[in-house]
Parts: C-alpha cells; structure tokens; sequence
C-alpha cells in the first residue's frame, strides 16, 4: 500500500493550489525549505506559507535566467499595475488563441491547417505543459480538514472523461448547449489549438478578445467563439446538455423578496456548513461512482421551489465531502447580471471556487435590515421630479446626503469633486473625520481580555440614489448603481500569484460604476463564528459601518457585513492593491431608509485600460490581526504596498530564518 502523504503537505499543496500554483513549482521549493528549516512546519506554515510562497518564486526567478523562455507564473515587480497590464498583454497571445481556435471551430480549417510542431514553437514550453495529474493518484485520505465553503474541482480523472464521452461523445453542436468549466480544461486544449502564425492581416489579439466579449455582450450566437464549442471530433472538451429544469436563480422568484433584498427563511441552513450538510444528507444519486453526474437538489423553499444546481461528484464527496457549483465559463452569472461575464485560466489548471451567484444581497440568518416601504418618508424620495432628476433646474430631495448636489454627472459616471474626496478617504483615512464606538462592535465579538478600544471608522460620504417610491423615471441619472453592471469584466488567473482576479475588457473613464460587493447579509459576530469555523480558508467580508456614527449604541444585529463566500457576485474576485488601487468602494443606498445597511458599490478611481486588472485596497493593516481580510503575503505590486518592507526578495539564507516581522 502507497504510504500516505504527510497531511502538512498536502495542506501545503492545497494552499498554493488556492493562489494558482502547480504542484510541480511547489515540490522542490517545499524540498528546500524542509531541508533548509530542519522539517520546523512553524516557518513554512507561517504567514499563509509565506516562505514557500517566496521560495517558489526564487526558482522560478532562478530558471528564468537559466532558461530564456518565459515562465506563467510572474511576480508583479513593485512598481505600478501597468506591470500587471502588460504582463496580461504579454500572455493574451495564449487566450486569444483560444479563442482563434474557437472562432475557426465552425470551419475546421485552422484546426486542420495546423502543424503541431509549428504549435509548439509558437509556445513556450511551459505554456504547453499540461497537467498530467490525475485526482486519482493524489491520495486525499489524509487531506488537511476543508474549509466548510465548496470549492471548485476539476474532475479530469480518466473515468470522468471516459464517462463524459460514452454519454455526450457525438451529440451534435449546439449553440444552446453550455459549456461547463467543471467539464474542461482549457490548459489541456493548448497544443492543438493555437495556430502556429496568425496571417498579418488578422486583427490584433486584443482586438479579437474585444471584439469575442462585444460578440458575446450583444447576445450574437457566437459564444462558442468566446470561450469554447462543442468539439466532440476533437475530444477537447465535453458538454453538459442544459439544463430542463426552471433557472437556478433565487433572484426572479417572486416569494421572498422584500424592496429587493432577498430574504432566506431561518431554516434555510445559510451557514455554510448547514447548506452543504443539506445537500449531502439529502443526495440520492446513483449508486455508481459515476462522475459529473449533475443533480439538482432543492436547497431552499420558500413557498415557490427554488433549487440551486450541484455538481453531484460522488467520486469528490467521498474524498472530500465537498460539493461543487456548476459554473459556466461563457457567464458565470448565470444570467443574473445585464453582461455576460467570461472566466479564463491560461496559467494552469486550478478551477474558481465555487459559489453561488447572486446579484443582490441576501439577509442571512441574524442580520435586522429595514427594507419596510413604510419607512421610507417624504424626506427620503423626490415627489415632485419627473423623468430625470439630473436634466431638472431643481435640486432634488436625493441629494440630501450628498452637499445638495447629485453624485453623478449626466454622463453617467461620478462626480469629479465627490469622488476625489471618496479616494483621498481611502488612501489617507487619518486627514478624515473619524469616529470611535463606545463598545465598537468589531471588538465585542472577542473576549473580554482581548478587548481593544475601538480603532475608528471613517464618516463616509454615502450616496442616495433615487429609488421605487420616488416620481422620476427608472432611467433617471440619479439611478447608477441599482441598474446593475454594464461593463464588459472578465475574471481571470493572474499571473502574479494571487489566484482569480477581475478585469475589464474595455476602457473605463475615471469615475466608472464597474459593480457592486455582493454577498450574504450577516452580523460580525455571525461572521466572526463563520470564520472560526471556516479553518483559516474564508473569502474576504466587507464591513458595513457607514451609518455607525449616526447611533450612539449599535446593536449586535445592527453591526454588518457582507460575506462573498458562498453567495456572491464577481466582486468576489477582485484582489487587493494597497493605496493606488484602481477601485474606490463607496456605500450607497438603494431603497433602504436603513442607516446600518448600504450597498457598496466600486467606481474606477482612474482611467482603467481594457484588460487591466481591477483591484481594490481592502484596507488590511497587514501586521493588525483583527481585519476580517484572512491574512496574505501581499503581492500587489504597488510602490505604496503597506507589505513590502517585510520583503526582500533577495535575502540571504540567515534572513530566511528570521521571523518575517525582522526581516529587511
Ligand atoms: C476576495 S478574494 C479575491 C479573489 C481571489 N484571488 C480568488 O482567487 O478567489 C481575496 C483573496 O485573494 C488573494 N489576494 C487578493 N489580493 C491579493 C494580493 N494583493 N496579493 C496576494 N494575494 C491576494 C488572497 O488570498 C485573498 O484572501
């Protein structure tokens, strides 16, 4: 029998697989580390593995000057994110062409025309590599514990495949027909699919990327061109025929929704652990061990049935006992959002977490948010404007939060004034006016020894934008925000080490709404309890504490957060960038006359080029433990990172055995 691997390892394995990471790169710089700490786990474990973490990166660093070619995984130099830019630009040669070979699917011709040695000299060698790594072979006996959340796995064992094919080999194409992430990997479609020499008069990579989401955004039937086809001549991908049963979504259920925030009754089992407890108890699939098998299980009920889609892999959930949304790489909002949005990975085969997505927050068990219309008096709605506020002479009522001027410019994108301030607010917390709770909500759920004074919260600016019962019409200036996304965004792997990422495929003016954070509506202590639990592998919460200062006393079912985890929507993927994040975040209101709840909505601090990386600055004091942020060796790449002056990339071996708080 095969002797189990030393669950440190794996755990280690698995954490560089959440940052996209291969085990290929991890294994020999965990072999030096070993050697170099004496088998001492405390310092690679340390710090999210920040050691390991470094240690890859030096080889890597090391074999790109011994071997010319390019290697995929990059660390994004100090610097500024046109680094981060250009390193897209750099490799879109690899999604592009897969896009090309998608476009050229419906004639054949590239595909026939292409002489694979050409192929391979077109790629660098570690772009082709791919991935051999059969789930199978990785004995998960001795896995560390899951986090409670689902996370995404790519079912690629032999069997899955053999038995994806004997069932979907030779159905034919269909447009209507969706392509799963969980059923393809597009690192394996590489050698075959890129042309070896793109004629000269085809448009640029970029163009054709623009022109694949514009394609995609405009409803036209060429998604197949965007991110993949039915290709069973090839073998290249499966298809999962779709789906015959109503949406999946919980949004356009009637039942449940009050002024638009869904609420999820009590025993709705919202906690992580509750949800997916359910759906394990309840499953009753096949007998086999068939893999990918989907199943649909009614998760919630609500009056009207609402389901949420699984993928049901019985062969996984033995191993793991994770359970897997599906996602659908052409729009991982499953129809939710007013744009498609694509996911790519061209760096490896890590598949995204997986989650449910959602375009509205959900009040989850404990949190008291006011949604009553009856709150919501003559001083909160304009009743006098018609059509368009911002076209008005008058001023509006709406603008009350506001200074008496409207938040947006009849452009549509926001005030220069406004949001100048909203950024210095962000970058320089300390020239604003701050208040400080008396028992400070974010220090209540601790014990009472652990107690701090409250840190401070900023008085935010927070915009009001005009809402059902106001008399302008729905397409009134004053209504951005709750209109939804309107931008083309792409999620996608960096190339820097900080797993998925979210990008825009177009250019976007200063000022741009490019989305809202979405998540479940909990209470801290209800997030704090949810992280505890969660063994260290949460995504990040965003920390409602706009109207804080407006109530002497908050409540422990007034003091919210939001929580992307399992619900969410692609704000999800957007990483942190200390101080000159692209992003501002700045709460508004929408049809909740309640101070303690906002949406938080992000606008482009600057003018964002297509393909650039979204970021924002979560706010991490990155040696303060208390941020609900789960700690991470920041690799922003920013001149201001508030993390680098723990980081010399070119410290000596004496160095790497110093605590990272000494080290230069
Ligand atoms: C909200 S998620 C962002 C999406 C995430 N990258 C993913 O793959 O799902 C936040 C997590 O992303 C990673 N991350 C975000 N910004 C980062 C940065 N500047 N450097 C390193 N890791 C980062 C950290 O693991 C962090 O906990």
């Amino acid at each position: 029998m095969a002797p189990k691997p030393n669950p440190k390892v794996a755990k280690a394995f698995r954490a560089m697989k959440d940052l996209g990471i291969s085990e290929d790169m991890v294994k020999p710089a965990l072999k030096n580390l070993l050697k170099l700490y004496d088998k001492n786990w405390e310092h690679i474990e340390a710090e999210n593995y920040r050691a390991l973490i470094d240690a890859i990166f030096e080889i890597e660093d090391e074999e790109q000057v011994h071997h010319q070619p390019e290697q995929p995984l990059k660390r994004p130099r100090p610097g500024n994110q046109d680094q981060d830019f250009s390193l897209v630009e750099e490799n879109i040669a690899t999604t592009s062409a897969t896009f090309l070979h998608f476009a050229n699917t419906n004639s054949d011709t590239a595909l026939n025309n292409t002489d694979p040695q050409q192929l391979q000299d077109t790629m660098e060698p570690s772009k082709l590599a791919v991935s051999n790594s059969n789930p199978s072979d990785e004995s998960e006996s001795d896995s560390p514990p899951s986090c409670l959340r689902p996370r995404g796995r790519r079912p690629t064992s032999s069997k899955a495949l053999a038995i994806a094919e004997a069932s979907e080999a030779h159905q034919p194409c269909d447009t209507n027909e969706t392509l799963y992430l969980s059923q393809m990997s597009l690192k394996d479609q590489h050698k075959e699919l890129v042309p070896s020499h793109p004629s000269e008069e085809d448009n640029t990579l970029s163009e054709r990327l623009s022109q694949g989401a514009q394609d995609i955004s405009n409803g036209k039937d060429t998604e197949e061109e965007f991110i993949g086809k039915c290709d069973s001549a090839n073998g290249v991908h499966r298809v999962i025929p779709p789906e015959n049963e109503t949406s999946t979504s919980f949004h356009n259920s009637a039942n449940g929704i009050t002024d638009g925030v869904l609420l999820l009754p009590e025993d709705a089992a919202l906690s992580t652990h509750g949800l997916y407890t359910s759906i394990h108890d309840n499953e009753s699939g096949p007998a086999d061990n068939s893999i990918g098998t989907v199943n649909r299980k009614k998760v919630l009920e609500m009056g009207a049935e609402k389901s949420v889609s699984v993928i049901k892999n019985k062969w996984n959930q033995a191993r793991t006992s994770e359970t897997t949304y599906l996602l659908d790489a052409t729009d991982i909002t499953k129809g939710e959002e007013n744009v498609r949005i694509s996911i790519i990975n061209h760096y490896n085969d890590v598949f995204p977490p997986s989650f449910c997505y959602i375009n509205e927050s959900l009040v989850g068990r404990k949190a008291q948010v006011n949604v009553s219309l009856a709150q919501i008096g003559k001083e909160d709605c304009c009743s006098t404007c018609a059509r368009d506020c911002l076209s008005l002479k008058d001023i509006c009522i709406c603008t009350r939060s506001t200074g008496g001027r409207y938040a947006y410019t009849t452009d549509g994108i926001l005030n220069e004034e406004f949001l100048e301030e909203c950024i210095s607010m962000t970058r320089n917390p300390q020239k604003h006016s701050q208040f400080f709770c008396e028992d400070c909500p974010l220090q209540v759920r601790k014990d009472k020894d652990a107690r701090e004074p409250c840190k401070g919260h900023l008085v935010r600016k927070i915009i009001k934008e005009c809402w059902r019962k106001c008399q302008c019409s729905k397409h009134c200036g004053n209504r951005l925000v709750q209109r939804g996304i309107s931008h083309k965004l792409q999620v996608f792997m960096t190339s820097g080490g900080k797993g998925w990422g979210l990008r825009t495929l177009v250019d976007l003016p200063k000022g741009t709404f490019v989305c809202e954070y979405v998540g479940e509506i909990l209470t801290v202590s209800e997030l704090y309890l949810r992280n505890q639990s969660c063994l260290g592998n949460c995504a990040d919460a965003v920390v409602l504490d706009a109207g804080w200062a407006s109530s002497k006393e908050i409540k422990e079912d007034k003091a919210l957060c939001l929580d992307a985890t399992v619900y969410g929507n692609v704000a999800r993927f957007i990483n942190h960038r200390c101080a000159d994040a692209n992003l501002v975040a700045i709460p508004v209101e929408v049809e909740t006359p309640d101070h303690f709840y906002h949406r938080v909505a992000f606008f482009t601090s600057k003018k964002v080029g297509a393909l650039e990386e979204l970021t924002r600055d979560y706010g991490i004091n990155f040696n303060d433990c208390d941020h609900f942020t789960r700690p991470f060796s920041c690799r922003c790449g920013s001149t201001f990172c508030r993390n680098m002056k723990h980081y010399n990339r070119k410290r000596t071996k004496e160095n790497a055995l110093l605590p990272f708080d000494f080290k230069i």
